[in-house]
């Protein structure tokens, strides 16, 4: 076992001959038990020492602890004896909520197989299909594992029939465990040895690599995940990037285990990191294939862009941070390569961005991330999604409501339906309110369909008469009175009461078809602070003007800043 720090660059990792290394994925729906699993087979492997702390170890960034999910694939490398061998297996971690789906497909590009966890109690959900098919495109071998049998309400034996029914997959190749207690998790790594294939490559053909992450690290620049595909790379090597031609000399290159463990070399089959003086974040595309300077190759085929589902625009709070928040993007992009960035300005907000991003919850964690990993203080829009605008007189009426495709039944108490959804109506809250009515028992998934024509109209929010163009929406014509009336309403609820009485109003082109008041209000907040203490008048006014930095001000009129979306989440229904 190479634990000891010591042994770092002294680790020879010839000695792991791409047959006795196994590059595998665990994929499953939200929340199914995934980062746990993850956990315990770092702990079973020596990577990490065995503490009942070890709480999803792989979900590194502030905003996955704090919403306690997945949100960046993240990669392990686990050294395992098995029957008198030692094997390398290298683990990526992938997210389960469907807006990060980009991140799993890119994840299986690296794979030989994968392991499907499906939660005991709950069964199969929908992305839990999703991700299924996935795996099964890429046409990898799929291990299913049924997680939480220590749940009081666990009930395996309807899982397994119902992966037997809507994956085809014997039952007998279900693997029953427990990630939480550890549970039968030896007979995980025992199935990734046995029925995982290990990648079929040559150590003596000429080094390729495929970059399937990359992160900016302030200090070291560029660091890049690669899966070797062929060949091998050391320290010192002058590398090209196939995409730009461009050549860099090899600083350092490791194994992550989770954390980066420097080596000398790394070889054909094997995942790791590598750092080779890469500053502009340009130069990592995601899919790019890397090579040795004299020994070009044929570039590998790379990945299909991302295709943004929800647009927004983003604006520095104040003009004179422009500079620093287009650099804070261009590194949480590459970071996350499936936000695609145009430039723009507005007249209200000045010069800024729009952003694309795979769903609503996408975007609220990349606006977290920028705030939160490079202290950027950022005016979010409204989202929308994108809409092709025909300029006629005539246009169809067509309904607004889904239209259902097709129903299979999973088992006796569960049903998969297809509907086809207009993408405005399910991007916002679609998936909360499922969940509400459902009492959190359905699940959902979607793609994309293409482009219908609908009635669509343009709708503004005023206040005091002013328009906010943060909340300027396109709404369906049969709906513009009833959602304009609401987002009047959660506004009254969410602007704080101001010296001055405001009028909230939505509007269509001049026509008011919506309106509620806010009335004057004076918060004195040294009202409590009766005689002449100084120190604490000034604490109190200091928390004041803290508080109105998260505020937006529009005209005199000051708003908080996420009010911007949560005034589109449809929350009374
Ligand atoms: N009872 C029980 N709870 C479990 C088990 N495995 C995971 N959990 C719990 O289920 C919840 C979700 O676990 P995670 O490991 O974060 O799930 P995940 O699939 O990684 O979630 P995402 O990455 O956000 O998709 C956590 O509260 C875990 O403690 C298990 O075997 N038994």
């Amino acid at each position: 076992m190479f634990s000891s720090k010591s042994d770092k660059d002294t680790v020879d990792l010839s000695k792991f001959p791409a047959d006795r290394i196994r590059n595998f994925c665990i994929i499953a729906h939200i929340d199914h038990g995934k980062s746990t699993l993850a956990d315990r087979l770092l702990e079973m492997t020596g990577a990490i020492a065995k503490t009942d702390k070890n709480k999803q170890v792989l979900d590194k960034l502030q905003v996955e602890r704090e919403r306690g999910i997945t949100v960046k694939a993240q990669t392990a490398s686990l050294f395992y004896s098995h029957e008198g061998q030692q094997y390398l297996l290298n683990l990526i971690d992938t997210p389960g909520h469907v807006d990060f789906n980009y991140e799993v497909s890119r994840s299986l590009a690296a794979c030989q197989g994968v392991l499907l966890i499906v939660d005991a109690n709950q069964g199969i959900q929908a992305q839990t299909v999703a991700n299924f098919y996935l795996a099964f495109e890429a046409q990898l071998p799929i291990i299913p594992v049924i997680n939480k049998i220590d749940l009081k309400n666990a009930d395996p034996d309807r899982v397994e029939a119902q992966i037997e029914t809507v994956f085809d997959i014997p039952t007998e190749e279900c693997i029953r465990i427990s990630a939480k207690l550890g549970t039968n998790v030896e007979k995980v790594l025992q199935a990734v040895v046995d029925r995982i294939p290990p990648p079929v490559m040559s150590t003596d053909s000429p080094f390729k690599a495929l970059v399937f992450d990359s992160n900016f690290d302030h200090y070291r620049g560029v660091v890049a995940n690669i899966a070797v595909f062929g060949g091998q790379v050391r320290k010192g090597d002058k590398i090209v990037s196939a995409h730009l031609g461009k050549t860099y000399e090899v600083n350092e290159l490791g194994l992550l285990r989770p954390d980066e463990y420097p080596t000398q070399r790394l070889f054909a089959g094997q995942v790791g990191y590598i750092i080779a003086g890469m500053k502009d974040v340009k130069e990592a595309q995601i899919g790019d294939t890397l090579h040795l300077q004299e020994q070009p190759v044929e570039p590998l085929p790379g990945f299909k862009p991302a295709k943004a589902m929800v647009f927004a625009g983003m604006y520095p709070v104040d003009q004179s941070e422009y500079i620093g928040l287009r650099s804070a993007i261009e590194r949480l992009t590459l970071n996350d390569s499936s936000v695609s960035v145009q430039r723009d300005s507005s007249l209200a907000l000045g010069a800024g961005w729009r952003l694309g991003f795979l769903g609503l919850l996408h975007m609220e964690v990349f606006n977290q991330r920028l705030e939160q990993e490079y202290n950027a203080s950022v005016i979010v829009t409204a989202p929308t999604v994108p809409y092709k605008a025909v300029l006629s007189s005539a246009k169809l009426i067509k309904s607004c409501r889904a239209v259902q495709k097709n129903m299979v039944y999973i088992d006796d108490q569960r049903v998969m339906m297809k509907y086809l959804f207009p993408l405005n109506e399910i991007v916002v809250d679609f998936y909360d309110l499922l969940k509400s009515i459902s009492s959190g028992y359905a699940s959902f998934d979607y793609e994309n369909s293409g482009y219908q024509t609908a009635d669509l109209i343009k709708m503004d929010i005023l206040l005091n008469g002013r328009p906010v163009e943060e909340l300027t929406t396109i709404v369906h014509r049969q709906r513009a009175y009833n959602t304009g009336k609401a987002m009047c309403e959660r506004l009254k609820d969410s602007i704080p009461r101001q010296m001055f009485e405001i009028a909230v109003q939505a509007a269509i082109g001049s026509k008011v078809i919506a309106r509620e008041t806010i009335k004057a209000y004076r918060k004195n907040v040294l009202a409590k602070c009766y005689g002449g203490d100084i120190t604490r008048k000034m604490k109190l006014l200091k928390k004041q003007a803290e508080g109105k930095k998260k505020m937006r001000r529009i005209g005199n009129i000051d708003v908080p800043k996420d009010v911007f979306i949560s005034v589109l989440k449809r929350k009374d229904k």
